[in-house]
């Protein structure tokens, strides 16, 4: 019996041991797995917090107070505007291809064999008439009736013909190298140094250059305007002309037609209208286009020298109000000769020319205007015509114009 009763004791102890070892082992499989000191993911990235469920019997977080807009206080985003119709692109108008006109360097050499009729009677005459084995009385009157003849005026042509006498004394035996070296440099002299450049470019407030260009009908003014233009555009110049001739309608639509070649704009009026006004225009637009050089071709169709004197002087005046006038450059037909002095001192006396265009040489003998005209004025001829081409205008250089007039 106290075997029975032992064997009872010890299986209720042993029974109680095991139980006591099965509770303590569940316990450790549900403690928390520890935070601190964890790695953190690739990357370093640290994913957020997941919020953590309310528990029953937690007070539930206060509620945040939004505001309730009503329905007419709802904004609805803006509705989509309606898709713009697609336009078909407008019909592209076929534009004719603008003219690159020649550039101005060198433009009197290639133009030098329009001056044949002045080569043969001013440079070819005076060499030949130098080149006699006797340089009498008579044939120095000859050389200076040739140089009257050719229009270079009566006291250049005795200064010239004073200074030829007493250098071929000094030079004893005369070769035709040494006559043709004397008489180039004799000629240019008499031509004389001067600033042949044109005004034509931009002011530094960014207003253009203004170019007027006078002279009396016919002489070619609204053909030189034209080629001028040209002149500018081969040299780089953004150019508007402005056709203030208004008397011929023709003249605006020929300046007109010579700008659209090279793609330069014209400003012009209407027919009879005031030169003032288009002229006026013409620098607005300029200035609006931000053009290099605004280039105005004005009438000449005027009888008298105080009508003359009136419409010149007021568009002068009335561009003024833009700016001072760049250049004033009085266009005269060679072919006219002193006729063309004649004009040219009246115009002299309206407006201040700062240099002069020279036209139809290639259609004349009388070469020697161009040192007449200078002498008279005390203004340079700064460009000649040598015909009737597009690009025949061309800036006047004295010694490549004496060595056409007397060959190399
Ligand atoms: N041979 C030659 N003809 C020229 C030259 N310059 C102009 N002409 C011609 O001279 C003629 C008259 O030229 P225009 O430009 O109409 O003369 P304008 O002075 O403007 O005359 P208006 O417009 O009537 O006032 C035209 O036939 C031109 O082709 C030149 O250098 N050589």
């Amino acid at each position: 019996m106290e075997y029975v009763i032992l064997a009872v004791i010890i299986a209720v102890v042993a029974v109680g041991a095991i139980a006591g070892l099965v509770v303590t082992g569940r316990r450790r499989k549900t403690l928390p797995p520890k935070s601190s000191g964890a790695p953190l993911p690739k990357g370093g990235v640290v994913a957020p917090p997941t919020p953590r469920e309310p528990q029953v019997g937690e007070e539930a977080a206060a509620p945040t107070e939004e505001p309730v807009q009503t329905i007419e206080e709802v904004q609805l985003p803006p509705v989509a505007e309606a898709a713009p119709t697609v336009e078909e692109p407008p019909a592209v108008e076929e534009l004719p291809a603008l003219d690159v006109p020649e550039p101005t360097a060198g433009r009197l050499v290639r133009l030098r064999s329009r001056l044949s009729r002045s080569q043969n009677s001013l440079g070819k005459g005076l060499l030949t008439l130098l080149s006699r084995e006797r340089l009498d009385e008579d044939t120095w009157e000859e050389i200076e009736e040739t140089l009257l003849v050719a229009d270079v005026g009566v006291t250049p042509t005795q200064e010239l013909v004073d200074r030829l006498r007493t250098r071929v004394k000094v030079l004893g035996t005369r070769t035709p190298e040494e006559l043709r070296g004397l008489l180039h440099e004799e000629l240019v002299t008499l031509i004389g140094e001067a600033d042949r450049s044109l005004k034509t470019a931009k002011h530094e407030d960014g207003r253009p250059a203004v170019v007027l260009v006078v002279g009396v009908n016919g002489v070619g003014k609204t053909t030189t305007s034209g080629k001028l233009g040209r002149v500018l555009v081969a040299d780089g110049r953004k150019v508007v002309l402005g056709a203030a001739d208004t008397f011929r309608a023709a003249a605006a639509d020929q300046l007109q037609t010579w700008g659209e070649r090279v793609g330069a704009a014209t400003v012009r009026g209407p027919e009879g209208g005031d030169p003032a006004s288009v002229a006026f225009d013409a620098v607005k637009e300029g200035i609006a286009e931000g053009a290099d050089t605004v280039l105005i071709d004005t009438a000449g169709r005027l009888h008298t020298k105080t009508g003359l004197m009136d419409e010149l002087g007021k568009v002068k005046r009335v561009v003024e109000k833009h700016g001072p006038v760049d250049e004033v450059l009085l266009v005269l037909d060679a072919t006219t000769g002193q006729n063309g002095l004649v004009q040219a001192r009246v115009f002299a006396e309206v407006v201040d020319i700062t240099g002069i265009v020279l036209t139809k040489l290639d259609g004349t003998a009388k070469g020697g205007i161009v040192i007449a005209v200078q002498r008279e004025l005390g203004v340079p001829v700064k460009l000649i015509g040598l015909g009737e081409g597009a690009d025949d205008l061309a800036p006047f250089e004295p010694a490549a114009f004496v060595d056409a007039l007397i060959g190399d």
